[in-house]
């Protein structure tokens, strides 16, 4: 676990401040920044109550060089930027984000400029300067830089094609998060190339004139170090690779303040809207972070998907990675609110925790756990000897381990070795990539083949210092190159590179043509020259060394071009030969069009005078019809190659689209299961609530029917009381009644009784009667109520169980289409 470290830095004014003479509102003291309230605000307010606190890990003060606590770019890169190159080496992810007002200093902490560089560069640099020190002790790196800004919600390749827009899309690969589809990544092995990859991205970044800032970036900007380190010191493998992202935002921003319209107002929006996700992800991830302070419970919603911005930065905000936000200041009283905003923002950044981790590669852990493993059971071991009882079982475990152990150990080491002979191959050969091809730097003589075979593309054969053996397979001598093809002798021929000349030895009876001369004798070569060994195999000759020696003579003279250019041979050279077959000759047909031969083959030559006019006109006919085959076949090889990659490339991507659509069913489906299952569990809870109503409900209706019971009881007994006492004291008999036996006493008769006693009586009977009967109408009443309650209980329960029903179902349907998708992609 790691808190976002937070710093905040303020910058001088700016002229626009000094002409408005503004008065400087922020105040820094060690950690701790103030803002004070405008004297403005506070005449307005009668005082200078308000001023606002903060304390963040680093405050720093640019505002005044000449004050003491000034802290200049490499403090602030020491301080932040170290921590971000110990990332890199230590296997954690780093990711450093400037934000803050238009105009308040963000590129100039993250970029800088070119006589005081920011951190960016800083960080480079030093990563390269320990990478030097690491390939002295065997370590193997590989960095590659990508480089994007995010404009309108849109993402540009910013090493990419100047022209090639806001177009790139943003995916989600399962394991490895989101990504940028198509983004260029650059291999850079020194400081310059990644320094150019920064120059060349900030070219290409969007910037326009406000009235905040004279080069606003209209932007946000992220440049991605990739950073991988293999090595294998005192017996163990050690892999890591680490994402340094380093983000330098557009500025948050008002359309009044800035003077924005049209064009300016929709970034403005586009901008801030961002912002403003950026500001309720590090809302909900401090809020998180304080429930899981409190211990609480926290379902929090962290709003990633809101935009780009958030979205790929996902793991720098609360996921793997140590991260860093540099708050920049405006010292301005203009900007309070701005600035004030910018200060909560980091306050609030504060309480994000993250968690970063050592990005270990998945075999070198693996291959650490066994070690460990090993060890343990060795320690075992060794205690079961003590005892005299080695336990077989940790015998065969151990050896097991020991075993798997080995292999991956050799395969891991097999790999790294690769790796250093690949870095040095490329280095030797001078390979390097460039957008979406490749460069050749190598200062080394080489040949390059030039295919019949439309589907192997052009071959690059680096000569070695010394002799370069040329013949097949099946030579008993092993070949440097070995060839396939019509008329290649199992030793055809070597070429020696001596002193920086380079020749040509045919071997005795193998065809070597130079330019379309056949050579049974050393035959020096140079730049440009195209070598044909056998039938079929065609070279041309490249010695960079001469060739830019060439390239210099030729802004001399009017030299010819053909000796630069890839496919055309050397015409001076093929101007003193001729292609005509010694059979043709023979036959007299001295005049015989080339053009007629069945096969499209260089043929030993007759010498010939070099003035014959007639000659060179077939000889440069012949040149360009040699010139114009191989420049066909290279344009249909290049469009069948380039067929074949934009096949694979759209294969690879459905595959892919279909790869995320059947995730993202996945997950929807595993979503829409939890969903059901969570319905499922309040339904049943409502369930069993709903019975311990009912449980209630019969409980209360059967205490208030045995409460109904026993007062009608009581009711029926004071009647026949009430009666009997009347007929003792002869009341009945003066109103003429009498009670038979078996009639029932009820309260009408008891009421008739009374009408015909004193009034009090009357009333009191009366009174008795009225109260005894509401009582038993309420208990009646509550009883039925009950029962309603009940009823709606039971209708309830029987729904739930219906709706239970119906989940099982929708259910059981999910885990079948689960299931099938699983097995979908198993099978693929
Ligand atoms: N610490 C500093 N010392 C000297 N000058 C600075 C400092 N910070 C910024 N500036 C100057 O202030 C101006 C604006 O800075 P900057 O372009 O870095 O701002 P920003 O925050 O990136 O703006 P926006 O969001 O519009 O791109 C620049 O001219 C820059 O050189």
């Amino acid at each position: 676990m790691s808190s976002v470290k937070v710093a905040v830095r303020v910058r001088p004014f700016n002229k626009r401040e000094i002409n408005m003479n503004a008065e400087l509102i922020v105040e820094m003291d060690d950690k701790k920044t103030r803002l004070l309230k405008p004297k403005a605000q506070s005449t307005r307010d009668g005082g200078r109550e308000g001023n606002h606190d903060f304390t963040f890990d680093y405050s720093y003060w640019s505002f005044d060089e000449a004050t003491n606590h000034f802290a200049t770019q490499e403090e602030v890169y020491n301080d932040l930027g170290t921590d971000v190159v110990n990332c890199a080496f230590e296997g954690y992810n780093a990711c450093v984000f400037a934000y803050g007002q238009t105009g308040s200093g963000k590129t100039f902490t993250m970029m800088g400029t070119p006589d005081n560089p920011g951190l960016i560069p800083r960080i480079c640099q030093e990563l390269f300067a320990r990478m030097r020190v690491g390939q002295d002790s065997g370590t193997v790196y590989k960095t590659l830089a990508s480089y994007l800004e995010i404009y309108n919600e849109r993402v540009k390749d910013l090493l990419g094609s100047p022209n090639a827009g806001h177009k790139l899309r943003v995916r989600e690969h399962f394991t490895d998060g989101p990504y940028v589809v198509d983004l260029s990544e650059r291999a850079v092995s020194n400081f310059d190339e990644i320094h150019e990859c920064i120059m060349r991205g900030n070219s290409q970044r969007t910037t326009a004139s406000t009235n905040m800032n004279d080069t606003s970036s209209r932007s946000h900007a992220i440049f991605t170090i990739t950073f991988i380190q293999a090595v294998f010191m005192n017996d163990k493998p050690s892999e890591t690779v680490s994402k340094i992202h380093l983000v330098d935002l557009a500025g948050s921003e008002r359309a009044d303040a800035t003077g924005a319209t049209d064009e300016r107002l929709k970034e403005g929006a586009h901008i801030n809207k961002s912002l403003v996700t950026l500001g309720s992800v590090i809302s909900a991830l401090a809020e998180q972070s304080d429930s899981s302070k409190k211990k609480k419970k926290s379902c929090n919603h962290i709003p990633y998907r809101n935009s780009i911005l958030t979205w790929l930065l996902r793991d720098s905000l609360g996921g793997n990675s140590k991260t860093i936000m540099i708050a920049a200041l405006s010292p301005a009283d203009c900007n309070f609110n701005e600035t004030l905003s910018t200060l909560r923002y980091a306050n609030r950044a504060k309480n994000i925790i993250n968690k970063p981790t050592i990005n270990e590669d998945a075999n070198v852990k693996l291959i650490r756990e066994l070690r460990d493993e090993i060890t343990k059971l060795k320690s075992m071991l060794d205690g079961d000897i003590a005892t005299l009882q080695p336990s077989l079982k940790v015998l065969e475990d151990l050896q097991k381990k020991e075993a798997q152990e080995k292999v991956l150990t050799e395969e891991w080491t097999e790999k790294w070795k690769e790796a250093q002979s690949i870095l040095k191959e490329q280095k030797s050969l001078g390979l390097r990539k460039s957008g979406l091809g490749v460069v050749l730097d190598s200062e080394m003589p080489h040949l390059i083949g030039i295919h019949n075979d439309v589907t192997t593309g052009v071959t690059l054969y680096s000569l070695k210092d010394g002799e370069t053996l040329i013949g097949t397979e099946h030579s008993e001598t092993p070949q440097d190159i070995e060839l396939v093809g019509d008329g290649i002798c199992p030793q055809h021929c070597r070429i020696v590179l001596e002193g920086g000349l380079v020749t040509l030895h045919p071997h005795p009876g193998a065809q070597c043509w130079l330019n379309a001369h056949l050579i049974d004798e050393p035959t020096r070569i140079s730049q440009g020259d195209i070598i044909l060994l056998g039938r079929t195999n065609i070279f041309r000759f490249n010695n960079p060394a001469e060739a830019a020696r060439l390239r210099k003579d030729l802004s001399r003279s009017q030299l010819d071009m053909s000796r630069l250019s890839l496919i055309t041979s050397s015409r001076e050279n093929l101007l003193s030969s001729s292609f005509y077959s010694e059979e043709d000759s023979m036959c007299g047909s001295t005049n015989a069009s080339p053009f007629k031969r069945p096969e499209h083959q260089y043929y030993p030559t007759k010498p010939l005078s070099r003035d014959d006019p007639e000659l060179q006109e077939e000889n440069r006919r012949i040149l360009e019809t040699i010139e114009n085959a191989l420049k066909q076949l290279n344009i249909e090889r290049v469009q069948m190659h380039d067929q074949y990659e934009s096949k694979v490339r759209k294969l690879a991507d459905e595959l892919k689209r279909l790869d995320i659509e059947q995730m993202d069913k996945l997950e929807i489906l595993h979503c829409q299961e939890k969903e059901l299952l969570a319905r499922k569990d309040m339904l049943l809870w409502e369930k069993n609530n709903e019975k311990v109503q009912i449980d209630i409900m019969c409980r209360q209706i059967s205490t208030f029917q045995t409460q109904l019971d026993s007062k009608k009881r009581h009711f029926s007994e004071y009647v026949a009381k009430e009666l009997q006492e009347l007929q003792d004291c002869g009341k009945l008999d003066e109103i003429g009644l009498t009670i038979a036996a078996g009639v029932p006493l009820s309260d009408q008769l008891l009421l008739q009784v009374a009408d015909s006693l004193d009034s009090f009586a009357s009333q009191f009977i009366k009174d008795t009667i009225k109260k005894n009967n509401d009582e038993i109408r309420k208990l009646d009443e509550k009883i039925m109520e009950k029962e309603c309650i009940l009823n709606e209980s039971t209708k309830k329960i029987a729904e739930v169980d219906e709706q239970i029903l119906q989940i099982q179902e929708q259910l059981s349907k999910l885990q079948d289409e689960q299931q099938e998708i699983e097995l979908r992609k198993k099978l693929e």
